[in-house]
């Protein structure tokens, strides 16, 4: 089997994260959730939270679902490194995606949310990409909806086409050649951190020279931004009029008005390059003249991510074969 379905932007102005239309049981609950290949587990907020923490999104209730089960004696709890994190008890029900449907999938039902997902009004819930070892789901973790749909699919891969301020897809199943121009680079990833890790072969600012380099990063769908190694970054916001590194923002800002150079990345002996405007992340605060930007330093963060501002650049492979790997092209 195949499925496809949109992934479309929560903000109309910027690309904070994106949103995928997903029902659940019987008869069907349609919730959006944000699909992130930097996490495993699916979490909605659910009929378990107090109306206190729930501001307009979609909750899921299992007691409204025919085909529901309470996966008994089993919770869940998981915090993300922005310091966000929500936890709760565990149904099985079906899980339909674009048209394609998981029986008895894991659904974490959120008896407690942190604020930032409270006040995140179009975000329902997540559902975890990544590989199943980083679930945590106690004490017994269960598997992802990729990892569950797998050996129904056509293909065991999934595809990211998100695009700049309008829906792209998520496609699962099969590789769509309409969506991307040239060749797909493939190289190796190594799951064995939880997340889709691989190598970038170097960088390039503008139209500078390209530095090759062996950089290590996961390719998340759930991260906004583009964290890198302090000295990539310092070496682009070089060429950025009036641009600091903000101890009060959380890191580079620069005045909105100011020309970014691009930044171009590689995997393998293909290049990929981010558009000044992607890089122009948003302004500090609304309407405020100094903006903050897509690339930042991974110094806080201990791993470098590629997050939604490079992955709206190309079109992205995750092959959950074995061995896995990620396979990039352009668009
Ligand atoms: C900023 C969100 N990303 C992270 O915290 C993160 C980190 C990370 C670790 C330490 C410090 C900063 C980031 C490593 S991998 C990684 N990736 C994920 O954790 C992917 N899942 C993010 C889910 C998520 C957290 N807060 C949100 C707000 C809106 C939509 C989605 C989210």
């Amino acid at each position: 089997g195949t499925g496809s379905a949109a992934a479309v932007p929560i903000n109309a102005d910027f690309d904070i994260a994106y949103v995928t239309p997903v029902t659940l049981g019987t008869p069907p609950q349609t919730l959006q959730l944000d699909f992130d290949s930097g996490s495993s587990d699916l979490w909605v907020f659910s009929s378990h939270l107090p109306t206190s923490q729930i501001r307009g999104q979609q909750i899921y209730a299992p007691n409204k679902s025919s085909t529901a089960k309470l996966l008994d004696g089993h919770s869940w709890s998981i915090t993300y490194g922005d310091g966000s994190g929500s936890r709760g008890n565990v149904y099985t029900d079906n899980v339909t995606v674009g048209g394609l449907t998981v029986g008895s999938q894991a659904i974490e039902c959120a008896q407690q949310v942190s604020s930032s997902f409270t006040t995140e009004d179009h975000i329902d819930g997540l559902v975890g990409l990544g590989f199943s070892t980083l679930n945590t789901v106690s004490p017994k973790s269960q598997l992802t909806f990729f990892d569950n749909a797998k050996s129904n699919l056509d293909s065991p891969v999934f595809t990211a086409d998100l695009k700049y301020k309008q829906a792209g897809t998520y496609d699962f199943g099969f590789i769509d050649e309409a969506k991307y121009t040239g060749e797909i680079t493939y190289v190796p990833v190594n799951s064995d951190p939880g997340y889709w890790t691989f190598p970038s072969s170097g960088y390039a600012v503008g139209s500078g020279n390209f530095t090759a380099s062996s950089i290590s990063g996961i390719a998340d769908t759930g991260t906004s931004l583009v964290y890198l190694p302090t000295a990539i970054v310092t070496a682009y916001y070089r060429q950025v009029q009036g641009a600091t590194n903000s101890r009060s923002y959380g890191g580079y800002v620069f005045p909105c008005a100011s020309t970014l150079p691009t930044f171009t990345f590689g995997v393998g002996a293909a290049r990929f390059t981010i558009p000044a405007a992607y890089l122009n992340y948003a302004p500090v605060t609304p309407g405020s003249a100094t903006c903050f930007g897509g690339l930042q330093s991974s110094s806080g963060v201990g791993i470098n991510i590629w997050g939604d501002v490079a992955l709206k650049a190309a079109f992205v492979v995750f092959n959950g074969g074995n061995p896995p790997t990620i396979g990039w092209a352009a668009k």
